[in-house]
């Protein structure tokens, strides 16, 4: 735990705070007005809102990254500075990750608003100004002319995107694909730095899975202490990697081990699968199903069954289950980390990822 820690010191506060996303992969512009306020509402990012509760030491983190809470450098670095402040805040002795439902972003100055099926504009603050255009767009393509109705807000207006029903939708395909080494490689280090942090975690961690959970978000969730996941028929979960063509690396697959057994994630891996919220209580992939609207009542009442237990005897056992498997990507990080670019950016690995994307989009139509 304290080579975690130590570890994760190098990732220190100003240098990621300079990281901090200006860009979303969807074109949304945060501006600082929008940190500072996110700030008074006790959140730390505009991806991630968190939420202590100074009275029970549990703080909540809730992703809030649309459309589906994927895993980028962005997301990834403030998921990572938000444990840190956890980490480093005495008061926080539990956390509990999920997924909101609704995304609320805001937007300064001259603003665009597009309507599409995920977007829609929820409250406008006067003082504004709303001017009805249309506006002409070329597509992807490059061939099609698209018109669509947009509304220019001039001032201040809020904007409502909603979240797909997922916790999370693993790493962010976009990053890993038509990427140079470089930028593959800082992205690696990110999805490394995320993993050490949360599986070495002092804290005692819940997930609270409350959408479909593949790949990275799977990862995210078997690196807390315990999960509970709504028990809907349409949310998967699972290290599903090989459906894409891609390997889940020697961690993910430690943390898997560790969770569910040797022959349960071997099956699971070799065969990419993804399981029904049953399936994955059976082998044990999640430890407790429950409606969906309880998820998070459920995780604070579990919560306090944790903290029940002294820290320092919760702490030192959690670090003898899981040291050797944090040791085994320290004492490796940098050979992971080639290892991940030399594959990701193979042609044939590029090929399986751009027909992946494709399928993901052709499904949709
Ligand atoms: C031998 C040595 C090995 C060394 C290491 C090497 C290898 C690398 C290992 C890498 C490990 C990778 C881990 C991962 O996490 S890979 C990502 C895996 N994720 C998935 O497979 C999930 C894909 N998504 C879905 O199944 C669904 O989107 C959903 C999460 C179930 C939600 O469904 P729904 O609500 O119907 O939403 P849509 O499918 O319509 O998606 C909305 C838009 O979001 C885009 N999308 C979805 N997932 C991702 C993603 N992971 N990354 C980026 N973008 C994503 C989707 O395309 C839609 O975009 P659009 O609106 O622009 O069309």
């Amino acid at each position: 735990m304290a080579n975690v820690l130590r570890n994760s010191a190098k990732f220190g506060f100003s240098g990621v705070l300079s990281q901090l996303s200006i860009h979303s992969r969807h074109g949304r512009e945060c501006v600082s007005p929008c940190f500072s306020l996110q700030q008074r509402n006790n959140s730390t990012s505009p991806k991630i809102k968190v939420d202590l509760d100074n009275s029970t030491g549990v703080a909540v983190l809730r992703m809030q990254s649309p459309p589906v809470n994927s895993l980028s450098l962005d997301f990834l670095t403030e998921f990572c500075i938000n444990l840190e402040k956890l980490e480093m805040d005495k008061s926080c002795r539990g956390l509990i990750i999920t997924s909101v439902s609704t995304h609320t972003h805001t937007h300064t100055d001259t603003d665009t608003v597009t309507q599409s099926h995920k977007t829609m504009i929820h409250t406008i603050t006067p003082p504004v100004c709303v001017v009805s255009q249309t506006l002409s767009k070329v597509s992807s393509t490059g061939l099609d002319i698209i018109t669509l109705p947009v509304c220019v807000c001039v001032c201040v207006c809020l904007v409502s995107q909603t979240l797909s029903k997922v916790f999370s939708a693993g790493l962010d395909i976009m990053e890993m694909y038509g990427k140079s080494p470089e930028r593959c490689g800082e992205f690696w280090k990110a999805v490394q730095e995320m993993w050490l942090k949360l599986y070495g975690s002092n804290m005692a961690t819940i997930a609270a899975i409350n959408g479909s959970s593949p790949a990275g978000g799977c990862l995210m969730s078997i690196g807390c202490d315990y999960r509970i996941m709504a028990d809907n028929p349409r949310y998967s979960i699972g290290l599903n990697e090989t459906q894409l063509g891609i390997v889940a690396p020697f961690w993910f697959k430690d943390t898997l081990v560790n969770t569910v057994g040797n022959r349960a994630a071997e099956l699971s891996l070799e065969l990419g699968l993804l399981y029904s919220a049953p399936d994955a209580l059976k082998i044990g992939l999640v430890d407790q199903l429950v409606p969906e609207d309880q998820v998070l009542s459920t995780a604070q009442d579990t919560m306090s069954k944790w903290l029940a237990v002294p820290d320092h005897a919760r702490q030192i056992t959690k670090s003898m289950m899981r040291k050797q498997t944090i040791d085994k990507l320290l004492s490796n990080r940098e050979a992971d980390i080639t290892n991940f670019v030399s594959f990701i950016t193979k042609d044939s690995i590029q090929r399986s990822l751009r027909m992946y994307l494709e399928m993901l989009k052709s499904r949709k139509a």
